[in-house]
């Protein structure tokens, strides 16, 4: 089977490109299968620019081709916060459940209707043998009060699908593949991965 690394240490994440690869007649592999894969410091100021970083960081030091995912939390009534911050947005010890109650806090006084919000997920396609691709994808909904449910990570226990009248940690993980930002931009990247393979072929 064809494999494909994923520039990732969430096990989240991992968990949810596995099964959207599999799919797709992949197999997955993570930095959680590598022992001493480096940290990449997202210092880009978006999520394209972290995701770049992560993927041509990995790519450079396998030498092959490897998928970056950065992705977060955008909610309108905090002008965009958590953002490309999401991960630490409470802290270093990048706690989901701190991070969640942190944006819960901050909420707390906003009424329904202006508690939308959307996830966001950037991916970059990076290869030692030609130029980076990056898509992108997202998913609207809205902040709930309180957590509820406990499948997927992350802000998935605060945020609520309108169209599920669910929140994403409600959801069973195949239910979350078929809407999630990071489905929506697999499917952005599937239009383009078959042509970067052909030219990686071509490359060897
Ligand atoms: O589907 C999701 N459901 C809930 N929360 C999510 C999702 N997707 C991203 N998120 C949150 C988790 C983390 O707070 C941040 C990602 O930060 P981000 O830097 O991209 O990932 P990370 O540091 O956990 O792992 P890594 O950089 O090794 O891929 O956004
Ligand atoms: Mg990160």
């Amino acid at each position: 089977m064809k494999t494909v690394i994923i520039a990732t240490k969430n096990k989240g994440k991992a968990k949810e490109f596995e099964s959207l690869f599999h799919s797709r007649g992949f197999q997955v592999q993570t930095l959680l299968d590598f022992e001493d894969a480096l940290d990449v410091e997202e210092t880009g100021t978006t999520f394209e620019e972290n995701a770049i970083l992560k993927a041509e960081a990995i790519s450079k030091m396998l030498g092959k081709f490897v998928i970056g995912d950065d992705s977060g939390l955008i909610v309108d009534a905090l002008d965009g916060r958590p953002g490309v911050y999401s991960a630490r947005y409470a802290g270093e010890a990048k706690s989901d459940s701190a991070n969640t109650e942190k944006v819960l806090q901050e909420l707390k006084d906003v009424p329904e209707e202006k508690r939308t919000a959307r996830f966001y997920c950037a991916l970059a396609l990076a290869s030692p043998n030609q130029e980076t691709i990056t898509v992108s994808g997202s998913v609207e909904g809205r902040i709930t009060n309180e957590p509820k449910g406990t499948n997927g990570f992350g802000y998935d226990p605060v945020f609520y699908v309108g169209e599920k009248g669910k929140t994403m940690a409600e959801l069973k993980s195949n239910e979350k593949n078929e809407i999630s930002h990071r489905a929506n931009a697999l499917h952005a990247l599937e239009e383009k991965l078959d042509a970067f393979l052909e030219r990686e072929a071509t490359q060897l």
